[in-house]
């Protein structure tokens, strides 16, 4: 995360100290760096460059218009599982043609608003949802192009909320009956079988199950060919880690080394749909204790932040660095504090027996890699209003989100009129 960089004192973001975001735009807020964001994605496209391929951004982990604009310019396409974020990509100018549409429940109206948009194709995660998708082609005099998510079997040693390619779980078709679900496709009348597709996971930290779950893919791409069904895509989803604590996941040089001799002679594009690696450690959530509080068992530090805003801890018990903004802090004496929100739940915790600096009320810090799935998950628990999201480019603040109000809290809320 070096444009997130301690400079004489302080923590900046690019050449902007976090200090003036604070007090120009308040706390708490998330904070992106254009830099980082760019380099991310130029790093992951030319790993894949000696190969006809596309970057599907996967948009779950940070749909921000500026964001997804920043995106399109550079390239990319994204990967998109409901009809709102098909509205965001297009209104944030991605092409329809870098457009892929996965997820296990997609409703009747969104199948048609992407076969509206002539979106690139659709990921196709059941046999039932192939019936919808024809039905619905059918409907508009259309054909749908699509490839189908097959289910590897494959471990991805990460945590078990966040694994998706296992037997058990609920995404994808069983790889040992893709052969007779790709033939029932083929032969749909307004159904163009195109590709096949992977995803086994998230935050995968080693390269071994991507490489295990290409060569089943593979294996079913082959046998389709002899099929009489020839493939022109072949989509490995995304899912590479990224560092939170001490991980060290592979870099996409490392995923591209193991990847490209097994996929270099076939004729077929390769799709890939990064997130959490673009965005992850292009971010952080910014915020400002409020109270110290020496509990009997242990310290609180009770911040502006919340479960609401970032709910990865609660949810995954997910590890995110807490850096304080003024690095005398961090140099000074350490205590085990629970860094917690105002939110009225136990569960409410943005660290746990954490060992850092003992801060004090009024002091800022900066929660590390809450670029990905942060803003995105949260939500107004609480009735707080949702914090607003900061893009820094060329030594400027850009707000890309602007602060709920609380109007923007109860807006399409209604009191009938039995109830005047
Ligand atoms: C189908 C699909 N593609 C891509 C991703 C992006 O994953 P990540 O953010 O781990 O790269 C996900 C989420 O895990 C997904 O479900
Ligand atoms: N929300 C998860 C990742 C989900 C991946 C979705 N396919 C996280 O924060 O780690």
């Amino acid at each position: 995360m070096h444009d997130f960089h301690y400079r004489e004192g302080e923590l900046y973001c690019e050449d902007v100290p976090l200090s003036r975001i604070a007090k120009e735009v308040g706390t708490p807020c998330y904070i992106y760096s254009h830099h980082t964001l760019v380099r991310h994605f130029r790093v992951y496209d030319g790993a894949f460059k000696n190969i006809p391929h596309i970057v599907a951004f996967a948009m779950k982990a940070n749909s921000n218009l500026a964001v997804l604009r920043l995106m399109a310019k550079e390239g990319s396409g994204v990967d998109i599982v409901s009809g709102g974020e098909l509205y965001r990509a297009l209104k944030a100018g991605v092409p329809p043609t870098k457009i892929v549409f996965a997820g296990v429940g997609k409703k009747p109206e969104e199948i048609a608003e992407a076969l509206k948009a002539d979106i690139l194709m659709f990921n196709v995660e059941s046999s039932a949802e192939l019936q919808a998708i024809n039905e619905v082609a059918a409907s508009m005099g259309v054909k749908a192009r699509v490839a189908l998510r097959i289910n590897p079997d494959i471990d991805p040693k990460t945590h078990p909320y966040i694994s998706t390619g296992l037997k058990k779980s609920k995404f994808g078709i069983a790889a040992d009956r893709a052969i007779e679900e790709f033939k029932a496709a083929a032969a749909f009348s307004h159904i163009k079988v195109v590709g096949l597709h992977a995803h086994i996971g998230s935050q995968l930290t080693q390269v071994t199950p991507f490489v295990e779950s290409l060569k089943k893919v593979l294996a079913l791409v082959q046998a389709l060919a002899e099929q009489g069904i020839p493939l022109r895509y072949i989509n490995i989803g995304g899912g590479l880690g990224i560092t939170y604590s001490d991980e060290t996941p592979p870099e996409p040089k490392d995923l591209a080394e193991a990847i490209l001799p097994l996929v270099r002679d076939l004729k077929c594009v390769l799709i890939m749909e990064p997130g959490r690696v673009i965005v992850g450690n292009a971010g952080v959530l910014l915020t400002k204790v409020l109270y110290a509080k020496d509990g009997e068992a242990k310290r609180f530090l009770i911040v502006d932040a919340a479960m609401n805003d970032l709910i990865r801890p609660s949810l995954y018990d997910a590890y995110h660095d807490i850096r304080p903004v003024y690095e005398a802090a961090a140099h000074g004496e350490k205590k085990t504090v629970d860094v917690v929100g105002p939110v009225c739940e136990s569960g409410d915790f943005l660290a746990k027996d954490r060992v850092m600096p003992a801060l004090n009320a009024g002091d800022l810090m900066a929660v590390m890699s809450a670029g990905a799935y942060g803003f995105v998950m949260s939500s107004n628990y609480n009735s707080r209003p949702r914090v607003p999201e900061v893009l820094v480019h060329e030594g400027q603040i850009h707000v890309i989100r602007s602060r709920e109000s609380y109007e923007d809290l109860v807006r399409g809320e209604e009191i009938p009129e039995f109830l005047a």
